[in-house]
């Protein structure tokens, strides 16, 4: 049975890809992190269609900050998409995977030398340049190795959250990119052009995440072209890629606004279009870089029940195995999700709860008004959508081992991330030989 926020079985319980998730709990322990994959390639498929059908030339890019895994890129790969990466650590992952270097695009606002020379030395299919140091580094290390590489710059597209209730990182006084107002974006251009080793596929813009409206992506557009109509004046310049980066929202909980991949790229490529005929400028193929709603929607975090705190005439406490060391994004952004009881996700509840981590902090809450079911230690809580920047954003706090990850697909699960242990926490450290 389907409802739109999750799958049940003939038992009443969870499905997460065709398997019952107390087996799931039972068989992998808690927490854990189970990933629907069938969930995470129609995203994939429901963006690369979005532009298929308008006969438009794109690219779908997963960002692939919001889990990264061999597995993940595996995945990506069958799909035939693109991936971005933000590191040497996220490269060295996909270049482990056999992901294809040419469809990886380098991202970052500070990119060390030795990153910059793992992306030269594999030739990664483009690295997006955010500021003028990079542009420096870039130069010794493609004069070094005498190798060219393909770019982008990232410029700031000027879209503020303090006209529309986004996440920031477009806005002018951001940390990203190249500022279009001051002529940054303009001399970076130069720099650029004048090395023979960097050839400029493009134009690089994001304008913040888990954005609910098409208007923020249109706006973005028209600034970019606004852009390139003065560089096509001034320079003759012309991009053959504009990337519109990511930041397409999903539903968390019923407050949330969502709105389908496919009518997100129909306002882009709308908009794209119509600057360009107004402008009379070539059409560009538009990339994009979807994290978020490729995996969010397609993760949950499974949970064994623990203690509970009764307060009279308050609301109760009830604790988890996990918490903020597995997803911080409560804690971090007051982020909302949604739990079920696993064993029967659609019983009537029967109380509200504080759901609780195990962490020491106070703001370790989960969930700051769970309903839920009658519960006792040992059943199996199910969060729902935690498939983006939940276990990508894991942390040792506490020295408490990293759950594990397993895909689930036509009823078959796979460990592709192993738990932690705790030999792996102490893996690294040293001890002290003598006294300092
Ligand atoms: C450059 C860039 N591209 C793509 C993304 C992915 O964003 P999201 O996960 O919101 O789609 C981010 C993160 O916000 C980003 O900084
Ligand atoms: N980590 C953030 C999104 C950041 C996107 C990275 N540019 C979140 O969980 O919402």
């Amino acid at each position: 049975m389907e409802n739109e926020k999750y799958f049940t079985n003939k038992e009443g319980h969870l499905v997460i890809g065709g398997v019952d998730a107390l087996k799931l709990a039972l068989e992998y322990g808690t927490p854990l992190v189970a990933y629907d994959v069938s969930q995470i390639r129609s995203q994939i498929r429901a963006f690369k269609e979005a532009f298929a059908k308008r006969k438009f030339p794109a690219v779908v890019s997963y960002a692939s900050k919001a889990f990264s895994a061999i597995a993940m890129y595996q995945v990506v790969a069958q799909e035939k998409a693109h991936i971005d990466v933000v590191s040497g650590g996220e490269l060295y992952t996909a270049i482990k995977a056999n992901f294809p270097m040419d469809k990886i695009s380098f991202h970052g606002n500070n990119k060390t030398r030795a990153e910059l020379e793992m992306a030269v030395e594999h030739q990664v299919g483009v690295i997006i340049l955010d500021n003028f140091y990079e542009i420096e580094l870039l130069s010794e290390v493609l004069a070094e190795q005498d190798k060219n590489i393909r770019v982008m710059l990232r410029l700031t597209p000027n879209v503020s959250a303090h006209t529309h209730e986004y996440i920031q990182t477009g806005q002018a006084d951001s940390k990203f990119g190249f500022d279009i107002t001051t002529g940054q974006a303009h001399s970076a251009l130069k720099k650029v052009q004048a090395n023979p080793q960097m050839e400029l596929i493009g134009l690089h813009a994001h304008i913040g995440s888990q954005i609910s409206a098409v208007a923020g992506f249109q706006m973005e557009v028209a600034n970019l072209f606004k852009l390139i109509n003065q560089w096509n004046a001034q320079d003759h310049y012309q991009p053959k890629v504009i990337n519109l980066g990511g930041g397409f929202g999903i539903r968390y909980t019923e407050e949330d606004e969502v709105l389908a991949p496919d009518v997100f790229v129909g306002a882009i490529v709308d908009e794209v279009k119509a600057q360009c005929d107004q402008l009379n400028l070539k059409v560009p193929e538009i990339w994009i870089e979807p994290g978020r709603s490729i995996v969010g929607a397609a993760g949950y975090s499974l949970y064994t029940v623990g203690s509970r705190k009764n307060l009279p005439g308050m609301t109760d406490y009830l604790t988890v195995n996990g918490g903020m060391g597995d997803n911080i994004r409560p804690a971090l952004y007051q982020a909302k999700y949604e739990a079920v009881l696993a064993n029967n996700p659609t019983a009537a509840s029967v109380e509200k709860v504080h759901l609780a981590g195990r962490y020491c902090e106070s703001g370790d809450i989960l969930i700051d008004e769970q309903s839920l079911p009658a519960t006792k230690p040992g059943d199996i809580i199910a969060i729902l959508k935690t498939g983006a920047y939940g276990y990508s954003m894991a942390s040792n706090y506490n020295r408490v081992p990293r759950p594990s990850v397993v895909f689930c697909e036509n009823g078959y699960a796979q460990i592709v991330v192993k738990r932690e242990t705790y030999d792996d926490l102490v893996s690294n450290d040293c001890f002290l030989e003598k006294e300092l």
